[in-house]
């Protein structure tokens, strides 16, 4: 491994850079380690850490034990109740041995839990994950990217081997989406609607439409946003604005919900196309953080001009800042993004620059009940 070169045009060391310096210095040492594991008082720190490191070498070993699980339909199978590892095993085709090893690992995990005589039922993530469908699709389509991540260091590189979950998100290799055919878009749209009746619970919540007349919904997918507008606020009249293909799904799937005198659908690509006008509240729910800044930039402009004055933008994703726990967020999505080939995990500050670039002056950061799933912003030109 060849040594950092470092330029003597780097600033001068500040006080806080010498104190971390001392700081990793006295971490980074063996002998200070094996003091503070035996001294009582730091003794909880140093098993703190021995924890954390454990799981950031575990983490992978757990997801996959969670992918086997959702893959097996475990959680499914035991929601009528405990069974007998026997009775799962030959439910998955598998040896009671290797059963039980995955058993008591997703129970070591809360996924499922030790209920005596070789039984196991649901543990308290595990039954938690059933209410929420949209995990197990999120953990399903994750095969993508961990193949992806094989190699992480090439995946960075932006070397060789193609990349799977830009694939599986082809609007990352065609911005147009003129090539995009039913079949590539409808796993992501599928994923997206099974986890967007909690993402729309959050923002509607932090940010009611009551107060407007007509929603246009850019990047809408399958509609499962407006149709849970359409419900909060039955004055609304609906718009969405989205690629062909994926107009298409929404156009059915609103139909089958009885909202297809409310609602306009107008198919294209917000890189090529213009958005149509007419709605006083335009939201972008989970649009914004898989496209680049200039490319994000140009969108937040078109959606300002087609505002009237007055009109408000919403706009709701995960945000890197705005919650307890959101370093995590943060790690996913960089990496995340990385293997998809676009955008960037923002945090609530750097939306309100690009915001403020694309000519919203009144930016508003507003409380949400999960703000770990989504942050929302609302905007005013
Ligand atoms: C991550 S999904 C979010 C979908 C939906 N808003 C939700 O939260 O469930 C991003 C959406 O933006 C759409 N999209 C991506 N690029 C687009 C473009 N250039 N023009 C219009 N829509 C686009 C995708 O088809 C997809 O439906």
């Amino acid at each position: 491994m060849s040594t950092v070169v470092r330029h003597d045009t780097s600033p001068p060391i500040s006080l806080s850079d010498r104190w971390r310096g001392w700081r990793d210095a006295l971490l980074a040492s063996a002998s200070f380690q094996r003091w503070a594991a035996a001294f009582p008082l730091t003794r909880p720190i140093a098993r703190r850490r021995a924890a954390e490191l454990f799981d950031l070498c575990a983490g992978f070993v757990y997801s996959q034990t969670l992918a086997a699980c959702v893959q097996l339909d475990l959680f499914e199978t035991l929601r009528a109740g405990p069974c007998e590892v026997a009775a799962l095993a030959s439910h998955a085709a598998m040896s009671p041995d290797a059963m039980l090893s995955l058993c008591e690992a997703a129970s070591a995990l809360q996924l499922l839990e030790h209920r005596g005589m070789a039984r196991f039922g649901l543990g308290p993530l595990g039954a938690a994950l059933l209410g929420n469908p949209g995990i197990a699709a999120m953990v399903r389509h994750h095969a993508a990217l961990y193949a992806d991540l094989g190699d992480p260091v090439a995946l960075l590189r932006g070397q060789g081997r193609e990349r799977r979950l830009a694939h599986y998100w082809p609007y990352a290799l065609d911005q147009s989406g003129a090539t995009l055919t039913r079949d590539s878009v409808a796993s992501y749209t599928a994923l997206m609607a099974a986890s967007q009746p909690m993402i729309a619970d959050i923002v509607l919540a932090a940010y009611p439409l009551s107060g407007h007349r007509c929603l246009l919904d850019v990047g809408g997918g399958d509609g499962s946003f407006l149709a849970a507008a359409a419900r909060q606020a039955p004055q609304l009249a609906l718009g969405l604005f989205d690629l062909p293909e994926v107009a298409a799904i929404a156009r059915e799937r609103l139909a089958t919900a009885g909202l297809a005198d409310r609602v306009t659908i107008a198919p294209g690509s917000f890189y090529t196309d213009p958005l149509p006008t007419g709605a006083d509240v335009i939201s972008l729910i989970r649009v914004v953080h898989d496209h680049d800044d200039d490319a994000v930039t140009q969108l937040l402009t078109k959606v300002r001009t087609v505002l009237p004055e007055n009109g408000v933008l919403l706009l709701g994703e995960p945000m890197r800042d705005t919650a307890k726990g959101a370093d995590g967020v943060s790690a996913y999505f960089e990496i995340y993004l990385r293997a998809m080939g676009q955008g960037r995990p923002r945090s609530a500050q750097r939306l309100r620059e690009l915001l403020n670039l694309a000519g919203f002056s009144q930016v508003r950061v507003l409380r949400t009940r999960i703000p770990l799933i989504a942050g929302v912003i609302v905007a005013k030109s």
